[in-house]
Formats: structure tokens, C-alpha cells, sequence
């Protein structure tokens, strides 16, 4: 990894915020996810939910887009599962619902720990949904369309919450607050990515990264390298044997 491209993942998460995110419920259009997950990416946030309408919807959803690489997604069975997740992180669980009873999106805190739940295309968001969520907030409309497009709904709520926190001085961090086996994996799958492939498939364990994100390859990593009889020439020539 060139020392420009390990000081670029660095500031960028040195930014991510931990205690923002979105939850798809049952979004299901692929061009929906990829720009919801693209918005994510640009405010800074390092993970997405999602409960997905169908099984397919899983590899659908870890093909979609560019920024999919830097943004985790992390899926869920259902969403009592879900929102009790967010919850347990200390988060407020926003829903976006078209209600009389919901508020107005920008009366919000998201200086706070918060999750937005997004509503699918056809449906919006369930009733079970609502239920469990601490607040309705909807984005005002005065036009004939009943509703906008949940990417564009979700990218909207995103950059309220991002102009939020950046006048609240939340990204003005040199250091992440990301855990540092986080670090380690993103700054090895992004720096090193053919060697994680190869780590990847012969299901080895990732080596630490010095503090420049080179490979220390200590002698278990090694031997478990040489035992999988690995011989990539980009593998061998990345790695920094101790
Ligand atoms: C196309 S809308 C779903 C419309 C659906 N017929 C309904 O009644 O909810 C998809 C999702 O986009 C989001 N959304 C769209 N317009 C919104 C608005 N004005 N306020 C808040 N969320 C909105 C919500 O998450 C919604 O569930």
C-alpha cells in the first residue's frame, strides 16, 4: 500500500461515524441500496442494516456498489431483531413514516446515537416497524406526489445529520473511533486486497499492520501462509516477514 493511499483511508476513517446509520427495511430495488449506501458513504457512516425482502436480495445486495467496499452491511432476519440491535447500541430509532403524527425530520438531534428506518418502494415501513421505533419523522411535501424515493428520502435525512454533527465538531477527528480490529481488517482488505482475497479464500486469519499499514507477518501467519502453499507473487512481495 502506497503511503498516499493508507494516509487517505486513514482520514476517512478518522470521519466515520459509529453512532449513525440507516436501517433498509425491505428496500428491494438494487438501485435504491447502492445510492443509499452510496449517501451513507459521503456523511461518514461505516455501517448499514438491512432486512432484506427475499434471500437473493444478500448477494444482490454485496455486488452493488463501489462504495459497498468501504460501508459494512450488516443484515438481519427480521426487524424485532433489527431495531433491538440498534437499541442495545444506545441509539435513537428513527422511523420515516408519511403520517400526520410524524415530525418534521429537521426538529431532530442527530448530534445523538441514531438509526433512520427506511421504508420499502411499494409498502413503507411496517406497522411491527413503527411500533418498536422511538419517533415518526417525515420529510414535509407540498406537491401531488404522495412520496419521495427512499434514496433520495434517506440522502436528504443523512445530510441534516451531517451538517448537524459537522457544526457540532464531530468530524474533526485525526483518530477513528473505530475498534482497532475494525482497522486492521478495512486498512488490509483496502491496502492488500489481492493478498485478503487469497486470506479470504484459504480462510486464514488477517495479520496486524504496522502503524505505515505494511504486513507484520508474524511466524504463525507465515507458517499458516507457507502451509496453504501460497505463492502470489503480489502475496509474497507485499508481506514483511518479522
Ligand atoms: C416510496 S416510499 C413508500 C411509500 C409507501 N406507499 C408508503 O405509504 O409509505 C419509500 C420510503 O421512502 C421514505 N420516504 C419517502 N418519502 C418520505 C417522506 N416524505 N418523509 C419521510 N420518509 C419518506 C420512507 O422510508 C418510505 O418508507
Amino acid at each position: 500500500m502506497t503511503p498516499d493511499r493508507f494516509q487517505r483511508i486513514h482520514q476517512v476513517l478518522a470521519t466515520r461515524q459509529p453512532d449513525l446509520t440507516v436501517c433498509m427495511e425491505e428496500v428491494h430495488k438494487p438501485n435504491n441500496v447502492s445510492a443509499i449506501i452510496r449517501t451513507a458513504d459521503a456523511v461518514g457512516v461505516h455501517k448499514v442494516h438491512a432486512v432484506w425482502p427475499k434471500e437473493a436480495m444478500k448477494v444482490l445486495s454485496h455486488t452493488s456498489a463501489g462504495a459497498r467496499n468501504w460501508v459494512e452491511l450488516e443484515t438481519h432476519t427480521t426487524m424485532v431483531n433489527a431495531i433491538s440491535a440498534l437499541k442495545a447500541q444506545g441509539m435513537q430509532v428513527l422511523a420515516t413514516n408519511l403520517s400526520t403524527t410524524a415530525v418534521d425530520f429537521r426538529e431532530i438531534d442527530y448530534t445523538k446515537p441514531t438509526a433512520i428506518i427506511l421504508g420499502g418502494e411499494k409498502n413503507g415501513i411496517t406497522a411491527e416497524a413503527l411500533a418498536l421505533a422511538d419517533q415518526d419523522i417525515i420529510i414535509p411535501m407540498v406537491g401531488m406526489v404522495q412520496s419521495l424515493n427512499v434514496s433520495v428520502a434517506s440522502a436528504l435525512i443523512l445530510y441534516e445529520a451531517q451538517r448537524q454533527r459537522q457544526n457540532a465538531g464531530m468530524y474533526d477527528r485525526t483518530t477513528t473511533l473505530l475498534d482497532d480490529n475494525v482497522v486492521n481488517r478495512i486498512l488490509f482488505e483496502r491496502g492488500h486486497p489481492v493478498l485478503a482475497n487469497v486470506a479470504k479464500q484459504k480462510n486464514l486469519p488477517y495479520p496486524q499492520l504496522d502503524d505505515q499499514g505494511q504486513i507484520v507477518a508474524d511466524e504463525q501467519w507465515w507458517a499458516a501462509m507457507q502451509a496453504k502453499k501460497i505463492k502470489h507473487p503480489v502475496a509474497a512481495s507485499e508481506i514483511k516477514k518479522d
